[in-house]
């Protein structure tokens, strides 16, 4: 099957080839399943199922593995890798999903490998029926005798994380992390106060029929319930709001900007934190949003034009090259690494079945070359702010503290001193520690340093 296939009117089908793309090349979920959506094959609630299978087959994974490995009478690793798509999209229905006959999860499945893989379409049968006769009798570690295992079995999360995870949190965080890692994130926007206030758009959320609440601390942010298509909600095309998880937007706030300053954001695509840098300033300054990715600039200048922002310019430069840099000097800096991911992985689950834990070291070398480039482009007095959306050690702490006492020009700030009302989000070091089971928020990091 093929992701360009112009018969894909099935959202089984169209999870299936979009799940073996992912398997097989690599590719990214959000992308493909934006692309499906937009050539406009599904209709109504197929899009939901359609969705709601990837995603849910990514993120159950692992517990999606641990029963078919039970079900087979070979080793997983024997299958064929279609064939495997194909069990767990069948059992992710009957674990998953009440909503779906039994019938129609098994029925479905099996249509499917008779199209796509013929010989395999009596063992796709034979392996669901098995469970249907067996599923209260399945097992799992026992979490007493061995808790990584159970954890990591029960709520779909590998091994090595787990472990990272206990290192990090003791056992009792770590299981209630990994269950809230599993689940459908929040649907949260920003309100973009240049143009509405967070009531307003509320009303106007509740005028339509929408719930939708306030964040409870970012003042600009609200989560609107249910699953919606982004563009169709009010206010979107008027550019009353952007969707931007509430971490997210606690770590443009740390940084602090003020109205005409010259602000950078080194690391800016696709612009989710630049435009709500630009709309603390209140529209007046300049914001300079750099990426090392010419193609993604786009994004950024197509936000800050439905948000009405004017102040961002866009410029595409590697922040590895000091050569590559812009020559002023800014008021602010924000460093968004690019990162693992692990902190959202909610959202992009197929991140945590392609990591290993040689990528964070990878990655940090990386950060700590940026973190270094992006604080000489500070005025002295400056302030820069480096996050990421990442659970590690290795890419967070670790890189601040190790460039901190090299750096004799640089001062780690405590933020429970300048944001007290916000001290459950910070750790005692004073840098931003948020986490899904505690906050209900994506799992970001982000530390302020001060050039004297
Ligand atoms: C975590 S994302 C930034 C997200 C963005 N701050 C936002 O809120 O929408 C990291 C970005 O860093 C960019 N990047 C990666 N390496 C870079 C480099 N050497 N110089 C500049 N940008 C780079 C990537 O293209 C990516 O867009």
């Amino acid at each position: 099957m093929s992701t360009q296939n112009p018969t894909l009117s099935n959202p089984r089908q169209a999870a299936c080839v979009v799940l073996r793309s992912i398997q097989k090349e690599g590719c990214y979920a959000d992308q493909l399943m934006d692309r499906e959506l937009s050539e406009g094959r599904l209709s109504g609630p197929d899009r939901g199922l359609f969705a709601e299978l990837v995603f849910g087959v990514l993120r159950r994974q692992g517990t999606l593995d641990h029963i078919i490995a039970q079900l087979l009478n070979q080793s997983l690793g024997k299958l064929e890798p279609i064939v495997l798509v194909l069990l767990r999209l069948g059992l992710y229905q009957l674990v998953y999903l009440d909503r779906i006959p039994e019938s129609a999860a098994v029925n479905e499945t099996v249509n499917l490998a008779k199209q796509s893989v013929p010989r395999a379409s009596g063992l796709v049968n034979a392996v669901l029926r098995n469970y249907l006769r067996r599923k209260n009798n399945i097992t799992f570690p026992d979490p007493l005798t061995s808790p990584v295992a159970s954890i990591a079995a029960r709520h779909s999360q590998p091994l090595w994380l787990v472990n990272q995870w206990l290192d990090q949190l003791g056992l009792a965080e770590t299981e209630q992390l990994a269950e809230a890692s599993s689940l459908q994130p929040p649907l949260t926007l920003r309100t973009n106060t240049l143009l509405t206030s967070r009531e307003e758009l509320l009303q106007r959320f509740t005028d339509n029929g929408i719930s939708a609440v306030p964040c409870h601390y970012s003042p600009q942010g609200i989560v609107v319930e249910g699953r919606h298509h982004i563009p169709g909600l009010p206010g979107f095309r008027e550019g009353l709001f952007a969707v931007q998880d509430e971490a997210s937007q606690v770590a443009a706030l740390l940084l602090g900007v003020q109205p005409g300053e010259r602000v950078l954001d080194s690391c800016a695509a696709p612009g989710g934190k630049a435009t709500h840098l630009a709309q603390l300033m209140d529209n007046r300054g300049e914001l300079l949003a750099m990426d090392i990715s010419r193609n993604k600039l786009p994004l950024i200048q197509e936000s800050a034009q439905r948000l009405g922002i004017r102040i961002i310019s866009t410029r595409s430069a590697d922040l590895l090259q000091s050569a590559a840099m812009p020559a002023h000097a800014f008021d602010r800096v924000l460093l968004d690494a690019p990162c693992s991911g692990l902190g959202v992985i909610r959202r992009n689950p197929e991140a945590k079945w392609r990591l290993t834990p040689a990528d964070f070291t990878r990655l940090a070398t990386t950060q700590r070359a940026m973190l270094k480039n992006a604080f000489r482009l500070l005025k002295p007095g400056g302030t820069l702010v480096y996050s990421t959306c990442s659970t590690t050690l290795e890419e967070n702490e670790t890189v601040v503290r190790d460039f901190v006492s090299r750096q004799n020009d640089c001062v780690l700030e405590d933020l429970n001193t300048i944001f007290p009302h916000w001290h459950d989000l910070f750790t005692s070091e004073g840098m931003l520690r948020t986490w899904p089971h505690r906050h209900g928020m994506d799992g970001f990091f982000a530390a302020r340093l001060k050039k004297r």
